[in-house]
């Protein structure tokens, strides 16, 4: 589906690991196998993660472009940003990323840690600005992209997630083709796969790309943005332009649109005791590592969903997990006591 795509690889040149998570399935009752797919160890590039995958398919478009400068956005801590800031170290560009405050936080090394850390180490201009969080197209972002035009740079801007992007659902069609031939070698077929949304081509692509084999609305988006109406139309118009580019024009449904709210509370970046608890039994099952914003969300989902029986016994379920961890340095005091 994908082949008259040009791709700039940023991740490693092997499928992303899934590995049975056995005793946190044993935690959860040891009626639902569950499964994870290590998009959080895809790269060498500043401890990976999913935007890498998008990346590699936006990359050759900056490149024909002439561009000399990436430019996007995203929270204080967001791994979008961090992944960006690679991408241009890697690629030999500079990199101008706009951190809006998203995040009310408690700790005072939150604007000083993690991913902006890593982000400055890898010499992205960091431009801290007081907007708050939306997931759409915003104005700093594109004062920022003219700023490096009037100071005589050649631009590429690249919107939060890389989502509202035209290129920004192919990498994960390319990763529900993976799974696919994963699936193949390992001679099972998973029936519902989690995955944290928050600005969307994530779970779109996924939804486009197990479109052909039915399983279009069996991946199961939990938001973590907490402007699940927003986000709903975001994942349906990019899983909609996707499957458009690669030729499944008009196939994407809105019952291929499976998004679940309940677990984004108090707010975007803000975790809940549930999530804490989420991210303590996976760290603690299976030494996997997942973030107060993002993965501790889908997983405090994932962790319901099977107590409830909404994924119901004897389902093989494969989790994404898509990184985030370096953001956990931005919540030291909460996890001060484990
Ligand atoms: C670790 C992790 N997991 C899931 C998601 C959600 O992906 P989408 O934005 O494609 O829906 C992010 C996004 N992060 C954003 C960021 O700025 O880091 C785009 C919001 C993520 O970083």
């Amino acid at each position: 589906m994908l082949k008259k795509f040009e791709r700039y690889p940023l991740t490693f040149p092997h499928p992303t690991p899934i590995e049975r998570l056995g005793r946190l399935s044993e935690a959860l009752g040891g009626k639902v196998e569950i499964y994870a797919k290590r998009d959080d160890c895809n790269s060498g590039l500043a401890l990976g993660g999913n935007k890498l995958r998008k990346l590699e398919y936006i990359v050759p478009d900056a490149i024909a472009q002439g561009a000399d400068t990436l430019v996007s956005i995203g929270g204080v801590q967001s791994n979008h940003t961090r992944m960006v800031a690679a991408t241009a170290a890697k690629i030999g560009m500079k990199c101008v990323v706009v951190q809006e405050a998203w995040v009310p936080h408690e700790d005072a090394v939150y604007d000083r840690v993690g991913n902006i850390l890593l982000t400055r180490l890898m010499g992205a201009e960091s431009r801290i600005v007081e907007d708050g969080f939306d997931i759409g197209i915003r104005r700093s972002w594109e004062d920022a992209i003219q700023s490096v035009r009037d100071a005589g740079g050649k631009p590429y801007g690249i919107p939060a997630g890389a989502s509202v992007h035209p290129l920004g659902g192919l990498g994960y069609v390319r990763f529900a083709e993976e799974v696919r031939a994963q699936e193949a070698e390992m001679g099972l077929r998973f029936d519902y796969i989690i995955v944290c949304v928050v600005t969307g081509s994530t779970q779109a692509g996924m939804i486009v790309g197990f479109k052909p084999d039915g399983r279009a609305s069996r991946v199961i988006g939990i938001d973590a943005s907490g402007t699940p109406e927003q986000c709903r139309a975001q994942v349906a118009s990019i899983a909609r332009n996707t499957a458009s580019l690669i030729g499944l024009k008009d196939a994407i449904t809105d019952n291929d649109i499976v998004i679940i709210p309940d677990y984004a509370y108090p707010a975007y970046g803000v975790p809940s005791r549930e999530t804490n608890e989420a991210i303590r039994l996976a760290a603690r099952t299976e030494a996997m590592i997942t973030d107060p914003v993002y993965e501790g969300k889908s997983m405090q989902g994932l962790i319901d969903l099977v107590a409830k029986g909404t994924i119901p016994a004897g389902s093989k379920v494969l989790y994404a997990h898509l990184g985030g961890a370096p953001a956990l340095n931005g919540y030291a005091y909460t996890y001060r006591n484990g």
